[in-house]
């Protein structure tokens, strides 16, 4: 299949290596030229880790060429690039095309439906709750990937294209996807804020000094407690909307594969293998994305639910205030959509 992927870091990259693993035509989109640079002049794209290999994807030199003569095209950038992700590809979308956010936060998908509807088209737009491949973008032609996700839930806007966008999804990245029942359900998915507001809360002056520290080695007893402290007031805003998500204990099991027990059992069995390592710097998606786009959408998801969430809410404010910023106003995709309500978050499903 002919695949744009828009991006290029540790995500874009790694799923760049599999998707040409899998036998796939792919093209690359760096939104600034700068990452592709060196394979735009011919270096191959090195692959260590669950995808080994050399690997020869394409590079665009716009957003329009990289959509040019893609059948699929997926979204590999933090939430903070949504919206000009989003606003650069609108224009050039076809409607025999298949969109896929890996992964969707913050209802950006519903921005891009949006923006599409005013073009009067509409195409399948799969959402991911997380990424198929995890690791690190090493340098500007190496990649690191960490693990290749077992299993992982999808839903696909509009929801008439659902078998469409799954179908997509398995030809690129193989048979490992669950249908879940909705994008408000993949929004309860993304496990991300939760886990790395307490990773980086409880470990932020190490970023802050730019030390080397491993992530799983500092998911200690309280952290852990924390973690599942944070997952228990995600579930009771799922269940508010009758939404059966997966616990974080499953979330890791099916990432790690590790067996299932508390979190903290979990991350000592994952510490068995190596890495990965926690973020050296404040400025890390950890915080810049997953306050915003993460955190924020969630409390006012828990808002409009009527479920209290004082541990989302006090970490928001905390690291709003120990970085100096508001990190809800940061969001850029929800005052876009207009006012979300009871009905319309029940409708998503
Ligand atoms: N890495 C991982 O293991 C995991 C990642 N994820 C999620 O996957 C997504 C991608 O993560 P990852 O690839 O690691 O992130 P990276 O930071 O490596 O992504 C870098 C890419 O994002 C682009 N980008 C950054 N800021 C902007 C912006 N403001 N506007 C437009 N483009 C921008 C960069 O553009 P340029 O090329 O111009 O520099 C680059 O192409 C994130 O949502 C992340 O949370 C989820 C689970 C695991
Ligand atoms: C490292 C990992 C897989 C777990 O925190 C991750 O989710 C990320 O980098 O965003």
């Amino acid at each position: 299949m002919r695949v744009a992927i828009l991006g290029a870091g540790a995500i874009a990259y790694g799923n760049a290596a599999l998707m040409c693993q899998n036998g796939h035509d792919v093209i690359l989109w760096s939104p600034s030229g700068r990452r592709t640079a060196a394979i735009a002049t011919g270096a191959p794209l090195h692959s260590s880790g669950a995808v080994s290999g050399s690997y020869h994807p394409r590079i665009a030199t716009s957003c329009a060429d990289a959509l040019a003569e893609a059948e699929a095209v997926v979204i590999a950038v933090p939430g903070y690039g949504h919206r000009f992700i989003i606003e650069s590809a609108a224009p050039h979308v076809r409607d025999d095309q298949v969109i896929v956010f890996s992964s969707h936060l913050s209802f950006a998908a519903l921005y891009l439906n949006q923006l599409l509807g005013e073009r009067g088209i509409a195409v399948p737009i799969a959402t991911l709750a997380t990424t198929v491949t995890t690791g690190r973008q090493t340098s500007l032609d190496t990649v690191y990937v960490g693990a290749i996700r077992a299993l992982l839930d999808v839903a696909v806007i509009p929801k008439e294209s659902t078998a469409r966008g799954i179908e997509v999804c398995r030809t690129l990245f193989g048979d490992r996807f669950q249908q879940q029942t909705g994008l408000l359900a993949i929004s309860l998915s993304n496990l991300n804020p939760q886990n790395h507001l307490a990773i980086a809360l409880c470990n932020l002056t190490r970023m802050e000094l730019g030390e080397k520290w491993g992530q799983n080695e500092n998911i200690t007893p309280a952290v852990a407690r924390f973690i599942e402290a944070l997952d228990l007031e995600r579930l009771a805003i799922a269940h508010a909307f009758g939404l059966n998500v997966r616990t974080v204990q499953e979330h890791f099991r099916l990432s790690n594969d590790v067996p299932l027990g508390t979190l903290h059992e979990m991350v000592q069995h994952r510490m068995q293998r190596p890495g990965p390592f926690g973020p050296t710097s404040l400025d890390s998606r950890y915080v810049t994305e997953d306050m915003p786009f993460g955190l924020a959408p969630t409390i006012s998801i828990a808002h409009i639910a009527g479920v209290k969430v004082p541990l989302h809410e006090s970490g928001l404010c905390l690291m709003s205030a120990l970085y100096g910023r508001d990190f809800a106003a940061e969001n850029d995709i929800l005052p876009s959509l207009g006012r979300l309500t009871r009905e319309m978050l029940a409708e998503l499903g």
